[in-house]
């Protein structure tokens, strides 16, 4: 990684590639310049996708190979963890505490893509009890796809990252990579990673610029087979409308809810909710944003909850006993700011927060919320969680479901019929019983439903999403 006055190359072909334009990466604190990349135009974008469709076609990359340069990526994460996380401290905000667990789980990502790399196979399928197939042994082959592009967000610039170009690698097929121009000096990183532990020449690149140009020159690139993209719901549907029939993974936004039910653990929860609705300041997919609580233990669960938020530090990444950062940017803080005023005009209480300092938001908890009202309604993406109060389970579980996203959900219980239940009654790709919505383990199959996407990441998953099945019908008469 280079220093804030040179310029940051990037990765095409196998080669660092210069280029006239530089995009500016600020440290999101601080507001200094943290490092210039350079931003690709129409040429390099098309020499992105031309290395790796002639990689696909020329250079071999055996399951073999694939388990040693990705078990060596992750090794080399774990040995730079934390120069790494001071990177996405800097050019992300993210505390630094939280940015070192997301080098460590990324490291655990490629181990777990390649350990799969050792166990692609097709099936076998029965065909004796079948009439008509007569003497014919049937059987299915993996083939990658072809050549991958992965669309990423700012908020986990490395292990989002990582969870497309491990499982694509491990798969077999070449990747482009177009990051979130503001987080890109990660991504970068974690090529210079991959060209060490020996990447065949053309299987990765890197590309950064803009949405409306270098994005919206990969979307129409009909050399590429497959698009895994994460980000916002808006750029996702865009990205489904102008693809046509080539296949997509996207992992979408969310207003994820937590239930807080009479027989759950209110200490608990009021302790883990304070931590998950606010860590990286609220900007993660799965972010808890809504949380309702039994009206029984509403009182007690209030008063836990609020001291913890009051506890949380506010301030510099850098600092390793900071709980909130700023937001990536000063626009995104004023745009919630906006918000929560919005709702108070509509009738919002505002119990602690509120207020903004530049880029930094301060933990915000807001009673008496209603549909209609944006913080409840659409992605808040910021420190901001509403709590209300319910009656009945169902009227929990209808007031979770009663929204477009449907991500994650957590409930707190300790009703062992209830939680075998609730699972199949909530509108959402994963159920999280006695913690948050916001959790994550990198091998579990993850994604959403309604508009909060379409597919499921989690290396095993994301690798049979990556592969064509052919089947191969074996005339044993013959
Ligand atoms: N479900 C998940 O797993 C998950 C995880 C993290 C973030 N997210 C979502 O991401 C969003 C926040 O991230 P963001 O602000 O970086 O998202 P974003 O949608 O603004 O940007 C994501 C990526 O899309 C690119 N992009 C924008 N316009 C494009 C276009 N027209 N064509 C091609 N690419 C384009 C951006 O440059 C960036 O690389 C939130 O909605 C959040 O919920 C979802
Ligand atoms: O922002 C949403 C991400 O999916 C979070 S995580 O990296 O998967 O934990």
């Amino acid at each position: 990684m280079q220093t804030a006055t040179a310029k940051q190359k990037l990765f095409i072909g196998g080669q660092w590639v210069e280029t006239e334009q530089v995009h500016p990466i600020y440290n999101k604190y601080t507001g200094e310049l943290f490092l210039q990349v350079c931003k690709a135009g129409e040429r390099e974008v098309s020499l992105a996708v031309e290395s790796a469709e002639r990689a696909f076609r020329e250079v071999p990359f055996t399951p073999e190979y694939r388990y040693t340069v990705l078990s060596k990526v992750s090794a080399l994460l774990r040995e730079q963890a934390d120069d790494i996380a001071r990177i996405i401290a800097q050019e992300g905000g993210k505390p630094i505490t939280d940015a070192k667990v997301e080098v460590i789980r990324s490291a655990n990502t490629f181990l777990l893509a390649a350990e799969e790399a050792k166990h692609l196979k097709g099936d076998i399928i029965p065909t004796q009890a079948t009439p008509g197939v007569g003497n014919r042994f049937i059987y299915t082959i993996k083939k990658p796809v072809g050549v991958v592009c992965a669309i990423t967000p700012f908020n986990f610039p490395l292990n989002l990252v990582s969870h497309k170009v491990a499982p694509a690698l491990a798969a077999g097929n070449p990747i482009v990579i177009k990051p979130a121009s503001d987080t890109a000096a990660v991504a970068l990183k974690l090529c210079e990673l991959l060209e060490a532990a020996g990447v065949p020449t053309g299987y990765v690149q890197c590309v950064v610029g803009d949405g409306s140009t270098v994005g919206e020159q990969l979307l129409h690139d009909q050399r590429i087979t497959y698009y895994t993209f994460t980000g916002s719901p808006g750029v996702g549907k865009h990205i489904k409308q102008t693809i046509g029939l080539r296949k997509a993974t996207l992992e979408l936004g969310s207003n994820s809810a937590t239930i807080v039910h009479e027989d759950g653990n209110v200490a608990k929860a009021a302790e883990r909710l304070a931590k998950m609705a606010f860590a990286h300041a609220g900007q993660i997919c799965i972010s808890v944003q809504r949380i309702f609580v039994h009206k029984d233990v509403a009182q007690p669960f209030m008063k836990a909850f609020l001291g913890h938020v009051e506890k949380l530090k506010v301030g510099d990444p850098l600092d390793p006993a900071t709980d909130v950062g700023p937001m990536i940017s000063e626009k995104e803080a004023q745009r919630i700011e906006a918000w929560v005023n919005e709702a108070v005009r509509e009738g919002a209480n505002v119990l602690t927060g509120g207020t903004r300092q530049g880029s930094l938001f301060q933990p915000t908890v807001i009673t008496n919320a209603s549909k209609g009202m944006k913080v409840v309604d659409e992605e808040v993406f910021a420190p901001v969680v509403t709590v209300t109060t319910y009656d009945t389970i169902e009227e929990a579980i209808r007031l979770v479901n009663d929204s477009k996203y449907g991500l994650q959900a957590g409930i707190y219980t300790s009703n062992l019929s209830l939680s075998y239940q609730i699972p199949h009654l909530l509108e959402v790709g994963g159920v999280i019983i006695n913690d948050t919505c916001c959790f994550r383990a990198d091998q579990m199959p993850y994604g959403g439903v309604k508009e909060s996407g379409i597919g499921r990441e989690g290396p095993a998953y994301a690798i049979e999403e990556m592969l064509e099945t052919v089947t191969v019908v074996v005339n044993l008469d013959e």
